[in-house]
């Protein structure tokens, strides 16, 4: 006989090894896991002859609670394992939040895809729910206590309101709502992001929408808040041309202009930044940013409106905005925050994505 007498045997498990398998990777918070279901469920409506698998992966930060995070190297602390996997084949594409990825990605990845874009505002969550009196930054006490991590959310907030206090917060989304609600917890309220209480079912949680303007506190959200990055093989074609479908040209392009502020400005390390963007118009984009120090009294502020049609177009608008930011004063204060950060070892959103 010629041909092998044996062929591999189909198990019910393997029943669709015929169809071509994609690999879609995340981390593994139930955040994350949330997020990189809603990817494969509509790329699986759009493919039925695809098998899509997700894996949820931990990070060595995940993994080792102990060891300080800046000894991990900084960059890419969430993501290097997941890319590893992806440049080796492993995994066909990662599905990140888009805040918490790096502006710059390793060779050989690219940004394949910006989905469209949830909230991207974040907002106040007060203790034990809207049965509370307080509902609004507003409302609140001097001396409350706000939680939150990130340093871009806390320099906001003080800038308007200098009387609250600020404590570190950090995990994902259910313990950190587990530990304000808590008896004997300190915290008035917590800021979040809409979109990870949107996507986690929590909407009833939020109480108050911060935003520019008086009446939104003043608040600017981080970039690319709100929207799924998905980081793919630069050469990876059949992948590339997959997730053409789930591409918000609006929003890409928007996180685009805003993510090029973040480039331009940051010279390797994350930095306390704040944005907002809107289209006001045919192609015509608006974008905010600001940068404000710890303390809340000194800010830089730049706003800018530009006919937007390409990626080229979002960079370049980018990169004169956070121009107008330094002309306006950003990097003395960023200075000052880099040299602070290098002796607290403490960093811009705490780089603990929910
Ligand atoms: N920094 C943590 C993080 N990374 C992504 C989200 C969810 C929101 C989003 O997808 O932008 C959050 C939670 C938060 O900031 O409240």
């Amino acid at each position: 006989m010629s041909t092998p007498a044996t062929q591999p045997v189909i198990t019910p498990s393997s029943s669709h090894t015929d169809k071509p398998t994609v690999r879609v990777g995340t981390r593994k918070s139930a955040l994350a896991m949330k997020q990189a279901d809603f990817v494969v469920t509509s790329l699986q409506k759009l493919h039925p002859g695809i098998n899509f698998e997700i894996k949820g992966m931990h990070s060595a930060a995940d993994k080792d609670k102990i060891t300080a995070l800046y000894k991990f190297g900084g960059k890419g602390l969430w993501t290097n394992e997941l890319e590893a996997e992806l440049m080796g084949g492993a995994l066909d594409m990662i599905v990140h939040s888009l805040k918490d990825m790096p502006t710059g990605l390793p060779d050989g990845c690219v940004l394949a895809c910006v989905t469209r874009r949830e909230d991207p505002r974040d907002v106040v969550v007060v203790k034990g729910g809207l049965e509370n009196k307080y509902k609004t930054l507003a409302d609140l006490p001097d001396g409350a206590v706000v939680g939150t991590s990130s340093v871009r959310r806390m320099a906001q907030i003080r800038r308007r309101y200098p009387k609250l206090h600020f404590k570190d917060m950090r995990g994902n989304i259910d313990t950190r709502i587990k530990k304000l609600d808590a008896e004997d917890s300190e915290f008035s309220v917590l800021i979040l992001a809409a979109a990870g209480l949107l996507r986690m079912g929590y909407d009833a949680r939020i109480s108050q929408y911060l935003e520019s303007g008086t009446e939104g506190g003043g608040m600017l959200h981080a970039v690319g808040q709100g929207g799924l990055g998905i980081e793919a093989r630069a050469d990876d074609t059949q992948t590339l041309e997959l997730l053409k479908a789930l591409e918000s040209e609006a929003d890409m392009l928007a996180c685009e202009a805003e993510r090029s502020v973040m480039r331009t400005l940051e010279g390797g390390c994350s930095i306390p930044i704040g944005v907002e963007t809107k289209w006001v118009g045919e192609n015509k984009l608006r974008l905010t940013g600001t940068v404000v120090n710890v303390e809340g009294t000194e800010a830089a502020d730049a706003e800018g409106v530009q006919e937007i049609k390409t990626r080229e177009d979002a960079v370049e608008f980018g990169k004169l905005v956070a121009q107008k930011l330094t002309d306006n004063g950003a990097q003395k204060i960023l200075d000052v925050i880099n040299v602070d950060r290098e002796a607290s070892r403490e960093s811009a959103e705490a780089w603990i994505p929910a």
